[in-house]
């Protein structure tokens, strides 16, 4: 999967600018707040409908400027597609070939992508969401119907918390309860059934990316754990009376307690928890090999590489590390597009821009 061009209008610090890719590795240099960036999340966003920096769109508006517009032209497996997207009056409209999407569950996946930049270390340190969040997008890239499933199992979490703020009558906030309860248990378990799948596709791959950047010194360990336990089958067989059990609590806090929202991936390194244990550096290999295991996984699935996003990355990761990933996308032959400031080591192959002040020149 490669992107060609792509055209920025009134989106974050650009005006109208248009920026043409090599197949092989992209490296946009510039000095700080130039719009490196930018240009990064432009193109995640126009892939995934969704900015990874902020939750209102609005925000992503050139200041003063009341639309803006992304569009670009990509290949799949020798096809041409051509994605646009349109930000206005906080409404966004996504076309796909000039046909546009009613939701945005029609195009997520249309083009896969895998993004990488130091703020994802809060995957190993950070809450539980985090970790679904990692889990989750991976599912949604390659499973057409999942953002579907989980927007209709958090509508559900949403109305069944609103139960639980308004009625006050406890023996018809019971049985309404309960007909909530069967739909996340309908809705739970197909979430539940998928994370726990694709969670043990990623062990597989990332533990070997994660021992061979290590040496084979240590090993990664990666499990999802469905209502509190490791073992999916009885997590499931106990859900009704897990969910039956904390009525009362959920009534008195007036929120749903238990369900695949309030769900965790267990992330070990040699037997230990990396949220308590991993250092900076072996949380920078571990995230590493989890970004590296998603797109080998997405290639095996849709028979090419997705598109590598690597925001000021490089200068991260020590010299084996860097080399290690490097020597991966130029093998694989992946597309990459790389952002660094000026001051770094830059690298030798492919194409270098540099951006300057929201203009975007290719140098090399
Ligand atoms: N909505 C917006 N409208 C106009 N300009 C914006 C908007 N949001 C951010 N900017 C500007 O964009 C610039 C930041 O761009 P970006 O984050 O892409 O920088 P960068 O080149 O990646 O820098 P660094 O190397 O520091 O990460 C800043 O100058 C900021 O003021």
């Amino acid at each position: 999967m490669n992107i060609i061009d792509f055209h920025l209008q009134n989106f974050r610090n650009y005006d109208k600018e248009v920026v043409t890719f090599i197949p092989g590795i992209n490296t946009l240099i510039g000095n700080n707040g130039q719009g490196k960036t930018n240009i990064i999340e432009g193109i995640y966003y126009l892939l995934t409908g969704k900015s990874y920096r902020v939750k209102r769109e609005h925000e992503l508006l050139k200041w003063d400027k009341t639309d803006f517009h992304l569009y670009g032209d990509f290949i799949v497996k020798h096809h041409k597609i051509f994605l646009e997207s349109h930000y206005q009056n906080n409404k966004k409209r996504v076309k796909v070939n000039q046909v546009p999407c009613q939701r945005l569950s029609d195009f997520v996946g249309t083009i896969n992508v895998v993004f990488f930049s130091p703020d994802d270390l809060i995957m190993v340190k950070g809450g539980p969401s985090e970790r679904r969040r990692f889990i989750d997008l991976h599912i949604a890239q390659i499973r057409p119907g999942y953002v579907s499933l989980l927007n209709a199992y958090n509508k559900v979490i949403q109305q069944k918390n609103a139960l639980l703020k308004t009625y006050n009558d406890k023996s018809l906030k019971n049985s309404q309860l309960q007909l909530w309860n069967a739909q996340i248990i309908e809705l739970g378990t197909k979430i539940i059934l998928q994370r726990d799948e694709l969670t043990k596709q990623i062990q597989k791959v990332a533990d070997q990316i994660y021992m061979n950047l290590t040496s084979q010194k240590e090993k990664l360990d990666i499990s999802y754990y469905a209502l509190g336990k490791k073992n999916i089958q009885d997590a499931l067989l106990e859900f009704p009376d897990l969910l039956n059990q904390k009525m009362d609590q959920e009534i008195e806090r007036q929120m749903v307690l238990i369900g695949p929202h309030r769900d965790d991936l267990q992330i070990l390194l040699d037997d230990k928890p990396a949220r308590l244990y991993a250092s900076q550096g072996q949380q920078r290999s571990l995230v590493l090999s989890l970004k590296l295991g998603e797109l080998e996984l997405i290639r095996q699935e849709k028979g090419e590489y997705p598109l590598l996003l690597l925001d000021d990355v490089l200068s991260e990761l020590d010299s084996f590390r860097r080399n290690y990933l490097i020597e991966f996308i130029e093998s694989s032959h992946i597309q990459t597009i790389i952002t660094m400031t000026s001051a770094e080591s830059q690298l030798g192959s492919g194409a270098l821009f540099q951006v300057e002040q929201g203009h975007i020149r290719r140098e090399r």
